[in-house]
């Protein structure tokens, strides 16, 4: 039960309008009072939302205005924005000015509602490591940081080293080498590359410290302790979205102050015994992997790149010849079929932190299982799929983004301990359009005849004997004929997707722009023309990667983020999906 260690009562005004305030039970309220001294209104605030307690009339927007009045107290929390009519996943920072009848009731409440956050919120973060990618989504990411972002931290008291990143995989590299001694956390301000610039520092530095090697498939990863918070400011977003429910810059802070906790499952790929990357949206085969190839090569067109070359890519109709074999995961309980939806406080995913962790393990007992031989071939029977297919899908969670609102599994769980295997065997155009489309809208992706949908554990890609050697060399062919030729070897695991030379300057965009109408006919053909041989390339949370066969392992709650799930009510929901022809961004923020 909690201590109900706090508690004040008074009555204030708000603007010219008598209220009683209370705090107690962890809440802070305010009852508008009528002249009769009856109740009307009532507003009422967790303390673990509220952020910070000034005393005086204070303003942070849109710049740091202080009246030191001697009776008034300002108090900044968090507020649910109300989209028409449902209280949705959208934070805005709210404020409310009161003044007391005196100066010493005026400091009770603020010394009150400071001691009553600070006991009640231990887990809220002090020092943050924030790393800025200038280059980015829209190239928005210091100014939505520094006009958006930065005033927040520091109203709730947090201090930020910030890094602009100048090369990719710096903040990777920051967090493996450098000394992050006094930091809470880390934040990225871009999109999912640099997410997974940040999920590979910490996962990797933990790995190291606890000396498990992350190259073999089998080993029981050590659960990461250092918080990831993502200001949105990419492309797709979506571990974003997918994690918050919205891609809102704000919300996102507000969160990280607040301290939530989101534990993530993440999936790790391996090429033989040789850990490639992690990835916690998607990895996928064919289609996907097509059109990220392809939008390389556009990268100066922002986020409509992959429209652009979703659209190219889709127009060359392509299938590819694969072995999928995968582990089933062990629930009956939950399957990507039915129909329930990951939100905040999933009962689903805590009952996994149980399986996940079991408490009457004693630490020194799971090290030794760590290290004892536990065989991923052990863990339960195998079953396989050969054929053709448009695209093979594996996703640690729901991965909906702005661009599919309920995501490419819309049932996954973020930290159930398992991913959703899509199979999208090969159909007419049409078919796949039919199933391309339903990511928009409320149909059932899953309910087409060519489709299916594994829960799963663990999943193998290979090719039939024989057809290794061919699809070795045409993975060079396709990614020659989609974009850099460079692109798929194996030195670029090291050396990233992208050096900072490859942001286009305006003169070479322009250039470029005439060069595309020049050549877009032949393009497209050529695009095209090796459909039958060529292998496709996967893509690994935006990454491609340099090998095609490969083993993927999903490791339960191994990343924590500074987020709670999707907060959803049947209003929100039914606004949502009243908008749902609108693209998704109908609902959002920015
Ligand atoms: C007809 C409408 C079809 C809409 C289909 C939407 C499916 C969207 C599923 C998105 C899954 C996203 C998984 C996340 C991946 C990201 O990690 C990763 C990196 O993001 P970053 O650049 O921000 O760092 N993003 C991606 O790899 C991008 C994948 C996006 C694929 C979108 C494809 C759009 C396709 C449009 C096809 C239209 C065909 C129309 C033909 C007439
Ligand atoms: N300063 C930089 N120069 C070049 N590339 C960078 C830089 N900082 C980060 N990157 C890389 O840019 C890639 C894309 O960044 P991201 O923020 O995800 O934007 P987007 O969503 O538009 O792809 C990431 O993979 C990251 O490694
Ligand atoms: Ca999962």
């Amino acid at each position: 039960m909690e201590t109900d260690s706090v508690r004040l009562e008074s009555s204030v005004w708000l603007g010219n309008k008598r209220h009683r305030a209370l705090l107690s039970g962890w809440r802070f309220s305010w009852t508008e009072l009528d002249k009769k001294n009856r109740d009307k209104t009532t507003i009422s605030v967790p303390i673990s939302e509220v952020l910070a307690v000034e005393e005086g009339q204070v303003e942070i927007q849109p710049q740091k205005k202080v009246n030191d009045t001697d009776r008034d107290f300002t108090l900044f929390y968090v507020k649910r924005s109300n989209a028409s009519g449902g209280k949705g996943p959208l934070w805005s920072l709210g404020r409310s000015q009161f003044s007391c009848p005196s100066r010493d009731l005026r400091d009770q409440w603020v010394t009150q509602l400071r001691i009553a956050f600070k006991t009640h919120c231990p887990s809220r973060p002090h020092r943050l490591l924030v790393f800025i990618n200038p280059y980015g989504g829209k190239k928005k990411a210091k100014q939505i940081y520094h006009s958006s972002v930065a005033p927040l931290f520091e109203l709730a008291g947090i201090s930020s080293h910030v890094v602009v990143t100048e090369r990719a995989n710096q903040a990777r590299d920051h967090i493996l080498k450098k000394d992050l001694t006094g930091f809470d956390g880390v934040i990225c301000v871009g999109g999912d590359g640099m997410f997974s610039e940040l999920l590979h520092g910490v996962i990797g530095r933990t790995q190291q410290e606890a000396g498990v090697s992350e190259h073999d498939p089998s080993v029981m990863l050590q659960p990461c302790d250092l918080h990831i918070g993502i200001i949105p400011a990419g492309s797709t977003d979506c571990v974003c979205f997918a994690t918050v429910g919205v891609n809102d810059p704000v919300t996102s802070a507000l969160h990280i102050i607040i301290g939530d906790s989101q534990p993530l499952d993440v999936c790790s790929v391996h090429h033989h015994s040789t850990l490639v990357r992690y990835s916690v949206s998607l990895v996928g085969y064919g289609f996907y992997g097509d059109v990220l190839a392809e939008s390389e090569r556009h990268r100066w067109m922002g986020p409509l790149r992959y429209d652009y070359s979703g659209c190219l890519v889709y127009l060359c109709n392509r299938s590819y010849q694969g072995i999928v074999q995968y582990l089933p995961a062990d629930s009956q309980i939950t399957s990507p079929r039915d129909n329930s939806r990951c939100l905040s406080g999933c009962k689903v995913c805590s009952e996994s932190t149980e399986r996940l962790f079991p408490r009457s393990e004693s630490c020194s007992s799971l090290y030794s299982r760590q290290l004892s031989q536990y065989s991923i071939e052990s863990e339960g029977e195998w079953l396989s799929v050969e054929g053709r297919f448009r695209c093979v899908s594996l996703t640690c969670m729901s991965s909906s983004c702005p661009r599919s609102p309920k995501g490419l599994s819309p049932s996954a769980h973020l930290a159930d301990g398992t991913g959703d295997l899509i199979l999208v065997r090969n159909t007419h155009p049409l078919g796949f359009l039919t199933y391309l489309h339903r990511h928009t809208t409320t149909q059932d992706q899953f309910d087409l005849p060519f489709v299916e949908v594994h829960r799963v554990k663990a999943v193998r890609f290979s090719f039939s004997p024989g057809e290794e050697e061919d699809n070795e060399e045409s993975q060079n062919i396709t990614a020659g004929s989609l974009g850099d030729p460079e692109m798929a070897r194996e030195g670029d695991i090291e050396s990233g997707r992208l050096g900072s030379q490859q942001y286009l300057t305006g003169n070479q965009r322009d250039q470029g722009m005439k060069e595309e109408g020049r050549k877009k006919r032949d393009y497209l053909c050529g695009l095209c023309s090796s459909k039958q041989s060529a292998a496709s390339v996967w893509n690994c949370d935006g990454e491609i990667l340099p090998y095609n066969e490969i083993l993927c392992r999903v490791h339960g709650q191994l990343v924590r983020l500074f987020a709670r799930g999707i907060e959803e009510d049947a209003g929100f929901r039914k606004y949502r999906e009243g908008n749902r022809n609108c693209k998704g961004r109908c609902f959002l923020h920015n």
